[in-house]
């Protein structure tokens, strides 16, 4: 029997223009998958910490220096020639402009619409949740009725909001049909995407309303049999147990809560920046920090490698769609 083939860790950068592209680098001749698109990086050194690796290759490959990076997700991938561990880093802010030093292409390029190829094949994934955008707004039609939670929503999404949760457990068919067509609407009239969580409507509701996808409760999630086929799915967590199913299931993006003390789950647990960090750390998938929190803390979520934050009753403080701070 052939042993194993050990794990190669990685480093890969997002590195994020001020526009909310990305580079992109094409390899060089002589490199497995030699002419295939990439995110900059490559291989950790023995002893060398991930930040580290990340710091001295973006240095030789493309001469710029990382001033800040934030954590993001890790997937791994079997290739042919070796079995990868790829730790993907945000990164936000850096010194000098970046050259091909190693004779790569390189392009900036947008998550909605890239337009190189080939992509190496670990990366289709990554695409996709860097589609994502950094706040998922959930509704609040139980607490403030359908017409302020409408208009909220709609305030919201002017300002920037580009991901929403119908969450209406408590909600009667009928009123709940106006609101979910309401909201699902103004949505798409801004280019949003919403999904239906699945202790308010199921994948027959998604799909006679025309909506993008489902979020599944937890108890939901650990139930779940397989991914459901629908274009967007994701899950609630409360904790690790939880994101490695919602992960297995190939969600495409978790939600993690309570961060801190919130009004919806006075009784619950709250799990602080530093439980929610351990969690998510290796997470395959991005996930939202949820509970208590407000726009300010969009960049402290991104410190502890969550991808950005979800918000209920604050959800009018949405500012802009961008990847920065
Ligand atoms: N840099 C990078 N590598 C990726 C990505 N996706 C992906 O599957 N990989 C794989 C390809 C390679 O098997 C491995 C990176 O190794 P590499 O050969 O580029 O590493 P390196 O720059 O340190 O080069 P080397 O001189 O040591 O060969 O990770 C990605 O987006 N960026």
């Amino acid at each position: 029997m052939r042993p194993a083939p050990s794990i190669v860790e990685v480093v890969a950068a997002i590195i994020i223009g001020s526009d909310g592209s990305f580079l992109l680098a094409r390899r060089p001749e002589g490199k497995p998958y030699a002419g295939y698109w990439e995110f900059p990086g490559g291989k950790v050194n023995p002893e060398e910490s991930l930040l580290r690796a990340l710091k001295r290759e973006l240095l030789e490959e493309l001469g710029i220096h990382v001033k800040h990076a934030y954590p993001w997700i890790t997937r791994t991938f079997t290739y042919p020639h070796a079995r990868v561990r790829l730790h993907f880093y945000r990164v936000v802010e850096w010194h000098g402009e970046p050259h091909p030093h190693e004779d790569q292409e390189l392009s900036w390029q947008f998550a909605d619409n890239v337009s190189v190829e080939p992509l190496l094949p670990a990366n289709a994934p990554v695409l996709r949740a860097l589609a994502l955008p950094p706040v998922y707004g959930i509704t609040n039609a139980a607490e403030w009725g359908p017409q302020i939670a409408a208009a909220r929503i709609g305030h919201a999404l002017q300002k920037g909001l580009r991901l929403v949760q119908l969450r209406e457990k408590g909600m009667r068919s009928k009123a709940l049909d106006a609101f979910a067509r309401e909201v699902t609407a103004l949505a798409h009239h801004y280019g949003a995407r919403i999904l239906v969580n699945s202790g308010t409507g199921n994948e027959s509701l998604c799909q006679e309303l025309d909506m993008d996808g489902i979020h599944f409760t937890s108890a939901d999630l650990m139930n779940l049999s397989k991914r459901p086929d629908v274009e967007w799915c994701a899950a609630s967590c409360h904790n690790a147990e939880e994101l490695f199913r919602a992960e297995q299931l190939e969600m495409d993006f978790a939600v993690l809560a309570p961060v801190l003390p919130t009004l919806s789950h006075p009784d619950s647990p709250v799990l602080g920046w530093r439980k929610l960090a351990r969690i998510i750390h290796g997470s395959a998938i991005p996930v939202y920090a949820l509970g208590g929190l407000q726009s300010e803390d969009l960049a402290i979520a991104w410190e502890h490698g969550a991808h950005g934050i979800a918000l209920m009753r604050r959800i009018e403080q949405v500012r802009g769609t961008g990847q920065k701070a």
